[in-house]
C-alpha cells in the first residue's frame, strides 16, 4: 500500500481499468438527481471527529440544499485530534494528544482540504531528505537500530550484523513456499509472514511497524485488511517473489496497482491541481503538519461548516436509533434528555462501530448490527514531554518503535514507541528545546479496566527515556492523555464482518443509515477524510439513497491501475 501511495503522488493518469473500479466508473455515468434544489434531504451525522466534519464538508458541496446536523457526544469536535499550546517563558510549545503528522503520499485529498480551508500558509513540511525522514529506528534488542533506506542503496552490512533483521534471508526461498489453501479467507499478519517468510520478521520488524500504525498485535491484525496488495499477490501469483516480474513490467510501463479506495481522490486531484504554495511545500515532503498543530484543521473545518449553515450540536450523544418502516425515516434520541429529535432522511454514522451497534437495537434490546458489535479498539496513553535543553545527546530522526518481541520485563511500561517531535516536526514551537512523545499501551492494555493516571504516565515515560536513551533530565513541561478506544483494530475476519455489516445495514435500515470512518476503511486522518469523500461522492445520484459506505467489502479485493508516467515519457 505504501509503495503504491508513493507512486500515486507522481501519477499523471489513473485508468479505472481493474475489476470493480471499472464497474464503479461506468455506474457513475448513470447520473440522475434525486433531490431537487429547493427540497434537500435532512441529514444527521453522528460524531464530530475528523470523519464527521469532513463528511459534512463534502456533503455541503454535493447537496447544497440539504439540511446537515452534526451530533457530537463530547463537549468538543475533533475526536482524538487535539493540540494544546503550553506556555514556556515568552513562547509556547505545541503538544499533540493524538495524531500529529500527515503523509502527503497517502492522503491525496487532505492537502486540497487544507488549501480549501485557507491553511496552506500554516503547513510545516518535513523534507524527504531530512534526518526525520531518513532516520527511523527500531529498538532491538537493547539499542536503537536505524532502518536501512533502500533508495540510498545502503544497509547490506547492517542487515547481516543486527539481530533485528534475522530471518530476512527467507526472502530468497519464498518463491518455493506453497501458496495458501484456496479456502483460507484471512489470517493474521504474523501467520502470513511466518508462513511465507520467517516468524522472526513478524515478531521484530513487522510488529514494530504495526505498533506505529495500529498500536496493535501482529498476531491478531488481519493480513487481508491491512496488506491487501500482498494478500492479492500471493493469491494471484502463488508467491510474493512470483509477483515481481509482473510488478516490474507494470512499473516499466509507468503503472502500478493502487488502492481503489484512493480512486476518487486521484480524480479530484487531477481535476483541480494544488496551488503553488502547497505544491511547493509538499513536493519534497515526507510528512507535514500545521503551525498550531492538527487542531488547526479541525477548527477551520468547524468554522467553515458553521458559516455554510451546518448545525453542530456538542454534548449531544445519541442513545438510540431506529427506522420507521412506514416512512423509511430514521428516528433518534439524545441520552440526557431521553427526547426524540427530528427525523432524518439519512443518517451517517462516523462514531466507533461498536458504539453504533449499541444504539441500534430492536424492541427486545438485541442489536440490529451484530457484526459491528464485535469491533475491538485499543487505548493508548500519549505522553508529551518538553525539555529546555536543545542537545540531550539523542540521535536525530523521526523516533523509534518497540517491537512485540521485547520481553515484558524489559518493557514493563508497555511502551510502543517514542517520537522525537522537535526533529520530526521542526519549526512548530516558538521556544528552543527538545520535544518528545512516548506512546504507551495499545494492545498491551487489552482487557485492562484501569489505566495509569497522568502522573504515573509521565513517570513511566521518563523511565523509558532513561533506560533506552540515557535521558535523565527533568522536563519543563509534560502532559499525559489517556485516549480510550482510539484506534479500531482490523482483526482477522474484518473483511467478512464488514461485508455482513453491509448486509445488516441494508436489511434493517435500507441504506438510510450509512457509515464512514476509522472503524471500517483505515485508521489514519487521511483515511478518515478519504472515507468521507468516498461516501458522499455520488450523493446527488439516485443510487446514493441505498448506499451503506461498505460497498467495497462486497466481492473481491479491488485495485485500480495507477499511471505515474504517460506512455512514451
Ligand atoms: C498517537 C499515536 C498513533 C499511533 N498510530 C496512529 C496514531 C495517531 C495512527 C497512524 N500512525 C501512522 C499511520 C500511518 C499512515 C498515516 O496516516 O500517516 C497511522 C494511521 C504512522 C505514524 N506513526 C507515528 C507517526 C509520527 C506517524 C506518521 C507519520 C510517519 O510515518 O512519519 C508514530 C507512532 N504512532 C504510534 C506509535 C506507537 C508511534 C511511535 C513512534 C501509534
Amino acid at each position: 500500500m505504501l509503495l503504491c501511495a508513493n507512486h500515486v503522488t507522481r501519477q499523471l493518469i489513473l485508468r479505472p481499468s481493474y475489476s470493480g473500479a471499472r464497474a464503479w466508473v461506468s455506474r457513475r455515468r448513470d447520473v440522475r438527481r434525486h433531490y431537487s434544489e429547493s427540497n434537500g434531504p435532512n441529514i444527521a451525522i453522528l460524531g464530530g471527529g475528523i470523519t464527521g466534519l469532513s463528511t459534512a464538508f463534502y456533503l455541503r458541496e454535493a447537496l447544497p440544499s440539504s439540511k446537515i446536523t452534526i451530533y457530537e457526544g463530547s463537549d468538543r469536535v475533533g475526536g482524538w485530534i487535539r493540540s494544546t499550546a503550553k506556555g514556556i517563558g515568552s513562547g509556547d510549545v505545541i503538544f499533540e494528544h493524538g495524531p500529529r503528522t500527515l503523509r502527503p503520499t497517502i492522503g491525496l485529498l487532505t492537502p486540497h482540504l487544507i488549501e480549501d480551508l485557507g491553511l496552506a500558509q500554516d503547513v510545516i513540511a518535513t523534507r524527504r531528505d531530512a534526518p526525520a525522514s531518513t532516520n527511523r529506528y527500531i529498538y532491538y534488542p537493547d539499542h536503537l537500530v536505524r532502518m536501512p533506506m533502500p533508495q540510498a542503496g545502503e544497509g547490506i552490512s547492517q542487515v547481516w550484523n543486527e539481530p533485528l533483521f534475522e530471518g530476512i534471508g527467507s526472502a530468497l526461498t519464498e518463491w518455493f513456499v506453497s501458496t495458501r489453501p484456496s479456502n483460507l479467507q484471512d489470517e493474521s499478519v504474523a501467520s502470513f509472514i511466518s508462513r511465507r517468510l520467517d516468524r522472526r520478521m513478524a515478531d521484530n520488524m513487522v510488529s514494530a511497524l504495526l505498533h506505529g500504525i495500529y498500536a496493535g498485535d501482529v498476531n491478531q491484525l488481519s493480513m487481508k485488511s491491512i496488506f491487501p496488495l500482498l494478500w492479492y499477490y500471493e493469491g494471484r501469483y502463488g508467491s510474493l517473489v512470483g509477483s515481481i516480474p509482473s510488478v516490474w513490467s507494470n512499473l516499466r510501463s509507468g503503472m502500478m496497482l493502487g488502492s481503489a479506495r484512493e480512486y476518487q481522490s486521484i480524480l479530484d486531484r487531477q481535476r483541480k491541481p494544488l496551488g503553488s504554495t502547497l505544491k511547493e511545500k509538499l513536493s519534497r515532503a515526507s510528512v507535514y503538519t500545521l503551525k498550531r498543530g492538527l487542531t488547526g484543521l479541525v477548527s477551520a473545518l468547524r468554522e467553515r461548516l458553521l458559516s455554510r449553515g451546518v448545525t453542530i450540536h456538542e454534548n449531544t450523544p445519541i442513545s438510540a436509533l431506529s427506522m420507521d418502516s412506514a416512512t423509511e425515516k430514521i428516528e433518534y434520541q439524545i441520552t440526557s434528555a431521553g427526547k426524540s429529535l427530528p427525523q432524518a432522511d439519512q443518517v451517517i454514522s462516523t462514531v466507533f462501530s461498536r458504539h453504533l451497534a449499541n444504539i441500534c437495537k430492536d424492541g427486545s434490546g438485541t442489536t440490529l448490527l451484530p457484526s459491528f458489535g464485535e469491533t475491538h479498539a485499543v487505548s493508548v496513553m500519549v505522553v508529551n514531554l518538553f525539555f529546555q535543553e536543545s542537545d540531550l545527546g539523542m540521535p536525530e530522526g523521526f523516533g523509534y518503535l518497540i517491537p512485540q518481541s521485547i520481553p515484558i520485563d524489559q518493557n514493563p511500561e508497555r511502551a510502543l514507541g517514542v517520537i522525537f517531535d522537535s526533529c520530526a516536526t521542526s519549526g512548530q514551537d516558538s521556544v528552543s528545546g527538545t520535544k518528545l512523545t512516548v506512546i504507551l499501551g495499545g494492545h498491551w492494555w487489552d482487557g485492562w479496566t484501569e489505566f495509569p493516571d497522568e502522573e504515573e504516565g509521565v513517570s513511566m515515560a521518563r523511565a523509558i527515556l532513561s533506560r533506552h536513551l540515557g535521558l535523565n533530565a527533568t522536563p519543563t513541561a509534560t502532559q499525559a492523555t489517556l485516549q480510550r478506544e482510539c484506534i479500531p483494530q482490523y482483526l482477522v475476519g474484518h473483511w467478512s464482518r464488514m461485508e455482513k455489516g453491509h448486509q445488516e445495514l441494508k436489511q434493517h435500515f435500507k441504506g438510510k443509515l450509512k457509515v464512514a470512518g476509522s472503524s471500517y476503511t483505515g485508521v489514519g486522518v487521511n483515511d478518515c477524510i478519504q472515507s468521507a469523500r468516498n461516501l458522499v461522492v455520488d450523493a446527488d445520484e439516485l443510487a446514493w439513497k441505498d448506499k451503506t459506505g461498505l460497498e467495497e467489502f462486497t466481492g473481491d479485493l479491488r485495485f485500480a491501475e495507477v499511471y505515474f508516467r504517460t506512455r512514451g515519457e
